[in-house]
């Protein structure tokens, strides 16, 4: 693609097709991992159960365990004829007429299908007498009621959250086989940039987006690498891209992609790599760009654009599933909301607008845009909770109209 025929806008459906190809082509190698290591990660196959959970049927309350049969046929009382502790020795069967006194989670004595709460219980001299029938099968926890043995637990592509570690620590596991996440280099190029702690010269700015990018990145698990910033010099750019380019799986970089007299990046990446993309239909973010690094290196370059809000918005809806690609992770959930207040677009590209969530009465989901739309506006974005997705075309959304939000 030469720089002339890639600076046409394309459109965004476009480019995130090309995003999902991209990545699925460069999809990263899978690695075992000790589950404590495996926090966030995503899964790269099925995972089955090996064991019954629970393994047996046991006890979900602190009493007594007895047959139901017992209470109905007797007087109400029952032998005490023994003690069952989770993790203890064995109580033998208690036999007709008999109860064990039995602790949460520990086995049900044979010939036992019945706990009553000890809260329910009078123990008098050795016996024990129901205060409340419990009902049959009251507070026992049948073997293989959560999972049953060989029944599909997790799938390829999805994230291992906390919840679902445990649910594998349960089975005994103790290593899984996941998609090694990408490395990912992260630049800021601009001459007007300071470092926050420095004074400000004149016409000068701090940095603010290497936080954004590294915390966008941090969330999503990645431990991403933030390089110095780099001067407005193609020479000083090319040098550093080129080391990043052989290090890395991802290059991120934000600003000077526009058109720009000091905007080094479209004419770096046109020469030296491959470009996918350069513009794209969307507000804000539109000088975007997606490249094969060629001869800077075998990593994948993104190049976001340096307005702050730009930064998040193409974080949001472009780097976010290249990085889920690259790992195979499966889609997201999606979310609508209606709008609160009317939105009228002044363009026809795609907008991605800040927006605040609350629920109405009716327990529905609602969204109100955040009228400061400019892509300095790192207030509003700050203050957001969702950026609001408004489609190609449509100019017009009265209040009340279903939208899709992307969570930022
Ligand atoms: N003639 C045109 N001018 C511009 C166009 C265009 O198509 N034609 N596109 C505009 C759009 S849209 C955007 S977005 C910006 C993107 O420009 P660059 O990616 O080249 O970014 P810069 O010019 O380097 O910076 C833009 C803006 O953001 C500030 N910035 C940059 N880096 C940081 C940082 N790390 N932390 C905080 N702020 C940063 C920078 O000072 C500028 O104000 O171009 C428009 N222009
Ligand atoms: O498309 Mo730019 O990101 O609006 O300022």
């Amino acid at each position: 693609m030469t720089r002339d025929s890639a600076s046409t806008p394309i459109d965004f459906s476009l480019a995130r097709g090309i995003i999902e190809r991209v990545a699925r082509e460069r999809r990263l190698p899978n690695e075992t991992l000790a589950l404590a290591r495996a926090h966030g990660r995503v899964l790269a196959g099925e995972v089955r159960a090996r064991i019954a959970v629970p393994g047996f049927d046991n006890s979900a309350m602190d009493g007594f365990a007895l047959r139901h049969a017992d209470l109905a046929a007797g007087d109400g009382w029952l032998d005490l004829r023994g003690e069952q502790f989770a993790g203890g020795p064995a109580a033998p069967p208690p036999g007709p007429g008999g109860c064990v006194r039995i602790t949460t989670g520990a086995p049900l004595p044979e010939g036992t299908d019945t706990v009553l709460i000890k809260e329910q219980a009078e123990v008098v001299d050795g016996r024990v007498r129901a205060l409340a029938d419990p009902g049959p099968g009251r507070h026992v926890r049948r073997r293989g009621e959560d999972v049953e043995e060989g029944a599909l637990l997790a799938t390829a592509g999805q994230r291992l959250t906390p919840a679902r570690l445990a649910l594998l620590a349960a089975q005994g596991i103790e290593a899984v086989e996941v998609v090694r996440p990408p490395t990912v280099a992260v630049f800021c190029t601009g001459d007007e940039l300071v470092e926050p702690g420095m004074p400000l010269g004149p016409g000068q700015i701090y940095n603010s987006n290497r936080e954004l990018l590294m915390g966008l990145l941090r969330a999503e698990g990645l431990e991403p690498v933030a390089w110095p910033t780099l001067p407005d010099d193609p020479a000083v750019v090319e040098s550093a891209l080129r080391h990043a380019g052989e290090a890395f799986d991802l290059v991120l970089t934000c600003g000077g992609v526009s058109a720009g007299e000091k905007d080094p990046l479209p004419e770096l990446l046109h020469r030296r790599g491959r470009v996918h993309f350069w513009k794209v239909r969307m507000r804000p973010g539109m000088p975007v760009l997606l490249a094969d690094g060629g001869t800077l290196g075998p990593a994948l370059f993104l190049c976001l654009p340096g307005n702050p809000v730009s930064v998040l918005a193409t974080f949001v809806a472009l780097a976010r599933p290249l990085l889920d690609g690259l790992q195979g992770r499966g889609p997201r959930a999606a979310w609508r909301a209606r709008l609160s207040a009317p939105w009228d677009k002044r363009h026809e590209r795609r907008e991605f607008l800040r927006g605040r969530l609350s629920c109405d009465a009716e327990a529905a989901l609602r969204v109100e845009p955040d009228p400061a739309d400019g892509s300095h506006r790192m207030r509003a974005a700050a203050d957001a909770d969702v950026l609001i997705v408004l489609p190609e075309g449509v100019r017009s959304y009265p209040a009340g109209s279903v939208v899709e939000v992307l969570p930022c």
